[in-house]
């Protein structure tokens, strides 16, 4: 697998391939890979000729005060771990190689209803940060395909309305999460958690099966969901946000069949996201 830290790199190296006729997949992550990143690169290796990840941790998608000095940066063990898993190139730039002109300067792409309400309103910004750092690399790259986590369900959701909009002739392939053995979504950020935290965090998890059974049984929404935050609280959890929305994260209403739990919730300092999809009874 080659790194390549510059545009112009990159820009040569996949000219060559597209030239060659060969398909390119695209992975975007911000590093310290897990299992679920590697999920992506499976999917993405199974649907083209070339798969190219970036690991770039986008300074503006991150809030005063959130993580963004603290966020796990390993390059080498990310380098090995995309290697043996098949991956073909490494797009791994400086801050100052995408955002030449500083971060204030800087054009950005805002997505606009899909990305507001649950992550986007306890993370103002977050969601331009990510449309414009993944337009701008869809634009660099012009993959084929593109591979993201339904962990980050909104984000996907997101991606999908912006490639939508601005006809990026790319598709978006949603991957399922991966889980730990007992249920919690696997994350960089878990790597925060104490280990009393990380006893406590498959609850989260296993709040929104309880909420998910209960749904489908047909309880009402609006008092299963009121529990389900009370049981988060017992747990040792501050809810974020605990919602019930259509699958298309429209508000999920009594015609609503498809539809998606959605979870926010810190442990400590540590911020934890999770959903579960699920179809409402008539
Ligand atoms: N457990 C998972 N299962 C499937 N996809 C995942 C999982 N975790 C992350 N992804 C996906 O990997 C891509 C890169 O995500 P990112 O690098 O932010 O990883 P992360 O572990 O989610 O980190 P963070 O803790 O910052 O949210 C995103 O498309 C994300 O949805
Ligand atoms: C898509 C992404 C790589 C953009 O910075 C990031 O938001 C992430 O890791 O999910
Ligand atoms: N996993 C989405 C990137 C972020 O939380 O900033």
């Amino acid at each position: 697998m080659r790194t390549l830290r510059e545009i112009s790199a990159l820009r040569e190296t996949l000219g060559d391939a597209r030239r060659r006729g060969e398909r390119i997949a695209l992975v975007p992550t911000m590093g310290n890979l897990h299992d679920g990143h590697l999920a992506l690169v499976a999917a993405a290796r199974e649907r083209a000729d070339v798969v190219i990840a970036t690991i770039f941790v986008n300074p503006l998608q991150f809030g005063a005060g959130e993580d963004l000095e603290a966020y796990p940066r390993t390059l080498e063990e990310d380098q090995a771990r995309l290697e043996a898993a098949g991956c073909d190139l490494l797009f791994a730039p400086d801050t100052t190689t995408l955002y030449p002109r500083g971060l204030e300067a800087q054009t950005r792409i805002v997505v606009p209803e899909v990305s507001e309400g649950l992550c986007g309103a306890s993370r103002p910004g977050h969601f331009d940060g990510v449309s414009t750092v993944v337009g701008m690399i869809f634009n660099l790259v012009q993959p084929d395909l593109a591979c993201f986590g339904e962990k980050d369900y909104q984000q996907l959701a997101v991606i999908r309305r912006m490639v939508a909009d601005l006809h990026f002739p790319i598709e978006i392939v949603g991957v399922p999460i991966v889980r730990a053995e007992d249920g919690l979504a696997l994350s960089s950020r878990n790597g925060y958690l104490s280990p009393e935290q990380r006893a406590i965090a498959p609850r989260l998890y296993a709040t929104l099966c309880e909420l998910r059974e209960g749904l489908e049984a047909g309880s009402a929404p609006s008092a299963l969901l009121e529990q389900g935050r009370t049981r988060l609280e017992e747990a040792g959890f501050e809810p974020d946000y605990l919602e019930l929305r259509a699958a298309d994260l429209g508000p999920a209403t009594t015609a609503t069949r498809e539809a998606v739990l959605l979870a926010a919730a810190r442990l400590g300092t540590t911020r934890l996201i999770d959903n579960l999809t699920l179809t409402l009874p008539r």
